[in-house]
């Protein structure tokens, strides 16, 4: 099977005024169809920088990020934001919605980039009930709570159906129920929709619940294996 997203050997540096800070090294990651993918580490690890390159946010210094057979890291500017809209879902921990816009038109708003002409509201209002909001299309982010902003900003991420959803601590603002209710629908969706995530997380349970887990420590990334100790 190919993996949907494969990135081979990344190398991430920051340098501000005379400092340097390797935060990747020799990174490389794959993403399979269908599968769920977390990654977790310490604060300042690198986790954010890692899911930005494979966003095609930012570029590494060294290295290949493959979207399918497109190799993202060599595209322009303009052709990446045309790959992010077109094939990535992104959900962020502070939702990221747009605060003039109601519920819909945040989810319609991916549609409208893409120039989708027929059936965009159905679609939206279609994935918003699926999200429980069958009764907040109106509402502005402002009048939503924590969680249900979530479930709007994930409606967004999926609306155009990408290849791939990328979630940087997508319950990382929100109390225990709501996060609950969070992890629980984007597993639903990994499922129904088989739409492969890579999810960064503090999360532990949200972690485990993953096909894998990976760790960042020290600009490396490993997989994670869960230290247990079974009693003799
Ligand atoms: N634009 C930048 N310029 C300089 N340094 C940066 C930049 N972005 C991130 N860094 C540094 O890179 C390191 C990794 O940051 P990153 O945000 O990827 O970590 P993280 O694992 O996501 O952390 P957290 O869990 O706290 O969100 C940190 O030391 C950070 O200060």
């Amino acid at each position: 099977m190919e993996p949907v997203l494969n990135a081979h050997r990344l190398t991430k540096t920051y340098r501000t005024g005379s400092e340097s800070v390797v935060v990747l090294q020799d990174v490389s990651f794959h993403v399979y169809p269908g599968e769920s993918v977390a990654i977790i580490g310490a604060s300042g690890s690198g986790k954010t920088t890692l899911l930005n390159l494979l966003a095609g946010l930012d570029l590494p210094d060294q290295g290949e990020i493959f979207l399918g057979p497109t190799q993202l890291n060599q595209l322009t500017e303009n052709d990446r934001a045309y790959m992010r809209n077109r094939y990535i879902g992104l959900v962020y921990q502070d939702y990221q919605l747009l605060p003039h816009y109601t519920a819909l038109e945040n989810v319609l708003f991916p549609l409208e980039i893409l120039r989708q002409t027929s059936g965009k509201k159905e679609k939206a209002q279609a994935l918003l009930s699926k999200m429980g909001l069958s009764e907040r299309y109106y509402h502005y982010p402002s009048m939503l709570s924590g969680g249900e902003q979530q479930r709007v900003a994930i409606a967004r991420s999926i609306v155009t159906q990408p290849l791939i959803l990328l979630a940087d601590e997508p319950t990382g603002n929100l109390h225990r129920e709501a996060s609950d209710e969070i992890t629980t629908l984007l597993f639903e969706m990994n499922k129904t929709l088989a739409t492969p995530m890579v999810i960064v997380t503090h999360q532990m349970d949200l972690a485990m619940q993953c096909d894998r887990v990976y760790q960042m420590a020290r600009g490396k990334l490993t997989p994670y294996i869960e230290k247990t100790l079974k009693p003799s």
